[in-house]
Order: C-alpha cells, then sequence, then structure tokens
C-alpha cells in the first residue's frame, strides 16, 4: 500500500568500510498509528529515522511506499533568509497551498506553538526555542501523511511541548502515521502503538500495544444519537464505548487524546453533546 512505509531488510553503514549502523531491519510503519523509537546515544535512531523520512538511503536493503512525509530534524537550520511566517508560507506553498491557505496555517500554527508574536522576525534572530517552534510548525503544516520526529520537542517551552503533543494525537486520528524519538522517557507515554529499541544494529519490538492507545483513562459521558455511529476520529481512538440508555453514551478515552476525542464530537454534524469529562485521578493508570 502507498500509504505504507515498509524497510525491508535494511542497512545502513557510512563509508564503504564503515561499521554497520543498521542491519536486517525489516519494519513498517502504517496510517493511524503512533511508533516510539528508544535506545542509547550513537545507535542509530536518526539514522533510522532519516531512513524512514525517504531523506537518506540505506546502503542495502529496500524502502517502499511514498507517503507525503514531513521530518523535523535533530538539529534546525535556523539561519534561512526569511522572516518565520515567509519560511513557513513559502513551504506551505511548496506542500500545494495557495499562498493565501499557506499564510493562514503558517499563523496559526505559530500561534499555537505560542509564537505569533514572533512571526515576523527574521529567522536568524529567534531564540532556539522560538526556532524549534518553527521547525515543528514547518512539518505539521502540510498535514504530512507520515510525520518523523527526532528530538523534536528539546527546546520547547511547556506549553509547547503540550502542543506538540496534542498535534500528534490529532495526526494519528486523522489517519496519520508518527514515528518520533525522544530522550523523555514519559514523552507520550501510554500512546505509542509500537515501541522499538535500536540494539546491536537492530531492532527489537518492545511493546505493540494494538491501535488503541494505552494510559490512563478519562470518563466521557456524551449524548448521540441513539444506536448511533461515533464520528471517525472518536471510533478510532475511545478504548471503549457503551450506550448506557439509548442515546447516552460511556466513553472511556486515553486522557493523551481526550482531546481529539471531544474536537471529533463537538464538530460531528450534528455535534454530539458532551454531559461530562471526568480526567483521571493524577498518579493513576487505572480506569475511571
Ligand atoms: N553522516 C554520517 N557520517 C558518518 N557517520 C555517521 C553519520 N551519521 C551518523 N553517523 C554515525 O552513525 C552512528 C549512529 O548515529 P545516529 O546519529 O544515527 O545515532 P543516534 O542513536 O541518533 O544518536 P544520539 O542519541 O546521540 O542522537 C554513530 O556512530 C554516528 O557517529
Amino acid at each position: 500500500m502507498q500509504r505504507d512505509l515498509r524497510l525491508t531488510a535494511v542497512g545502513r553503514r557510512y563509508g564503504i568500510r564503515g561499521p554497520w549502523v543498521l542491519r536486517g531491519v525489516d519494519l513498517t510503519l502504517t496510517p493511524a498509528t503512533l511508533t516510539r523509537v528508544e535506545g542509547a546515544n550513537g545507535t542509530g535512531k536518526s539514522t533510522l529515522l532519516r531512513l524512514l523520512a525517504r531523506l537518506d538511503a540505506p546502503t542495502e536493503g529496500r524502502v517502499t511506499g511514498r507517503p507525503r512525509t514531513a521530518y523535523v530534524p535533530e538539529r534546525f537550520p535556523s539561519a534561512l533568509p526569511f522572516t518565520a511566517l515567509g519560511y513557513l508560507t513559502h513551504l506551505g506553498t511548496l506542500h500545494g497551498l495557495s499562498r493565501r491557505s499557506a499564510q493562514r496555517a503558517a499563523g496559526t500554527w505559530l500561534e499555537r506553538f505560542g509564537a505569533g508574536a514572533y512571526a515576523g522576525t527574521p529567522m536568524a534572530q529567534l531564540s532556539k526555542g522560538s526556532s524549534q517552534k518553527v521547525a515543528v510548525a514547518q512539518a505539521l503544516l502540510g498535514e504530512p501523511e507520515l510525520l518523523v520526529l527526532d528530538e523534536a520537542w528539546t527546546g520547547l517551552d511547556a506549553a509547547a511541548r503540550a502542543e506538540l503533543e496534542r498535534a500528534v494525537a490529532e495526526r494519528t486520528a486523522a489517519g496519520g502515521a508518527v514515528v518520533f524519538v525522544d530522550h523523555d522517557p514519559r514523552r507520550l507515554v501510554g500512546a505509542p502503538d509500537a515501541t522499538y529499541t535500536v540494539l546491536g544494529g537492530g531492532l527489537k519490538c518492545c511493546t505493540d500495544q494494538g491501535s488503541s492507545p494505552d494510559g490512563p483513562l478519562t470518563l466521557v459521558l456524551v449524548r448521540g444519537p441513539a444506536g448511533g455511529q461515533l464520528p471517525p476520529d472518536a471510533a478510532r481512538t475511545v478504548a471503549t464505548v457503551r450506550e448506557t440508555t439509548p442515546g447516552d453514551y460511556r466513553l472511556a478515552v486515553p486522557a493523551s487524546h481526550s482531546d481529539v476525542v471531544l474536537r471529533a464530537l463537538l464538530t460531528a454534524h450534528p455535534p454530539w453533546h458532551v454531559v461530562s469529562v471526568t480526567p483521571p485521578p493524577p498518579d493513576s493508570g487505572s480506569r475511571p
């Protein structure tokens, strides 16, 4: 399938006689999944992500599939001759948006990451944190089918870190695949469908939790059509759904994805009525 990205028996080494960084790697990224890649320093995580983003080619093996891909590199080249808004608008047009739509999307993403005030600032004058916000915005702008994040949270402030987590949940709920590396083990904890460790040049799959995100659950009571179907983005994401009386539903939603589910319900035609939202108790991995 075109939207799957598949590595088959992939190996990568730098230089003809360089040591193999990766060897015999098989990995498939499918739509609507979140994948975490971890491993010790220098084991080949960034190498793997560059292969997945097709910015680098394997020394041996095959990469197949052509999802529309966006990538946030570990180090973003910020000394570019543009303002933040100008740069993002330019990229938006490269993604196929009209100039006006690109400018609107660029402004929206800068606002979401709390960088609206820097829209007119030359990229070279942005702080490290602000330029990281631009790096993340450029990747999200084109609503990619595959989003590759290499330490993308590094340098962001707390609000922007949370916003990026929300944006990742939105991407997977909209059917995109997201793969990320992050040094913080709590990043999106419970949400990945699969976590791989790069070890000895290969990939070890440590968890595979199926297609629904895991972790603490938020309880959402909603009212909608009796015997009705949840909107697709909500249906894909909820852990459990029960119709308690005709038209009254009790949803258990992974807390990391509750924004996505609520948005899907509230923007449905006609919208669902949200009766109550009960977040999980702090420190819980338990069900409400
Ligand atoms: N362009 C390159 N040329 C030569 N060697 C490289 C290149 N890129 C990576 N390497 C080497 O490949 C190995 C894996 O590097 P890579 O950056 O993929 O690891 P990593 O797990 O992402 O590391 P870190 O956790 O430090 O970011 C390292 O030994 C590194 O020096």
